[in-house]
C-alpha cells in the first residue's frame, strides 16, 4: 500500500499549499485508477475477460427485478462445451485456454449489448437475455449461439470443431430466485448433454473432430 502514501518530499515543497494540493490530487488519481482495476479484477474472469460468477449474480438479480417491473421476458442460458477435457488432454491446457477465449469472443459477438455473457468457471458459460421480445424467441438465440460456437476453431496449428450443450430457463415466476433460475438452466443443459452424448455413442464418427 506504499503507493497510497504521499511521497517523501523536501519540507519546502510541502510547505506550499498549492504544491501539497497538487501532490494529494495526483495520489488520489492514482488511487482511483487502482480501485477501478481492483473492482474489474474482482468482477471478471482473467482468462476470457467476461464477467465472473459474482458479477453474473449481480446482473441477473437486477435483470430479474427489471423484467418483473416492466413485464418483460427474461431467459438464462447455461452453455457447456462438450468433451472439453479431451481438448486439454489431446492438445494441451494452453490450447484449451485458447478455445475458452475464442468461445467467449464468439458468444459476445452473438449477443446484443443489453445481454450479458459470463464465465461461470471451467468450460461453463451463462448468458442472460433480459429483453426477449416476440413469440418463443429464446430458441432462436440458442440456435444462433450454437451455430456460431460450432464453427471450427484454430488453436495454434490445429483446426478443431466442438459442440456445446445449452439449457434454457425462462423467468416466469416472480418468486423464483437467481439460484433457482440458474439451477433450472443447468438441469436442462445436463438433459440436453445426455441426449447428445447418447447420439454420439450411437454415431462414433460424430464425436470430437480435430
Ligand atoms: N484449459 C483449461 N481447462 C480448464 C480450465 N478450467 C477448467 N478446465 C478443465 O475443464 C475440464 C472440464 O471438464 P468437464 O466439464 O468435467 O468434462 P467435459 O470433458 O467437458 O465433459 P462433458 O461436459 O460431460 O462433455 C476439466 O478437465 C478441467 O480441468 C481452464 O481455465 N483452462
Amino acid at each position: 500500500m506504499s503507493c497510497f502514501v504521499l511521497p517523501k518530499r523536501k519540507a519546502h515543497q510541502l510547505r506550499s499549499p498549492a504544491r501539497a494540493n497538487h501532490l494529494l490530487y495526483k495520489q488520489l488519481a492514482k488511487l482511483t485508477v487502482l480501485l477501478r482495476k481492483a473492482q474489474y479484477l474482482a468482477d471478471h474472469d482473467p482468462l476470457t475477460g467476461l464477467p465472473n460468477r459474482r458479477l453474473l449474480y449481480d446482473r441477473l438479480q437486477q435483470a430479474m427485478v427489471m423484467a418483473a417491473r416492466e413485464q418483460r421476458q427474461l431467459a438464462v442460458l447455461m452453455i457447456d462445451v462438450d468433451q472439453f477435457k479431451a481438448v486439454n488432454d489431446r492438445h494441451g491446457h494452453a490450447a484449451g485456454d485458447q478455445l475458452l477465449q475464442q468461445v467467449a469472443q464468439r458468444l459476445t459477438h452473438c449477443l446484443r449489448s443489453s445481454d450479458t455473457a459470463c464465465r461461470l468457471g471451467g468450460d461453463e458459460f451463462v448468458v442472460i437475455l433480459p429483453e426477449l421480445k416476440g413469440e418463443d424467441p429464446a430458441p432462436r438465440v440458442v440456435a444462433k449461439i450454437q451455430h456460431a460456437l460450432a464453427q471450427p476453431y484454430l488453436l495454434g496449428q490445429h483446426a478443431l470443431a466442438i459442440s456445446t450443450s445449452i439449457g434454457v430457463a425462462l423467468h416466469h415466476d416472480r418468486q423464483q430466485t437467481a439460484d433457482e433460475l440458474l439451477q433450472q438452466a443447468d438441469s436442462n443443459m445436463y438433459r440436453n448433454k445426455q441426449a447428445a452424448s447418447a447420439t454420439r455413442a450411437a454415431q462414433p464418427q460424430a464425436s470430437l473432430q480435430s
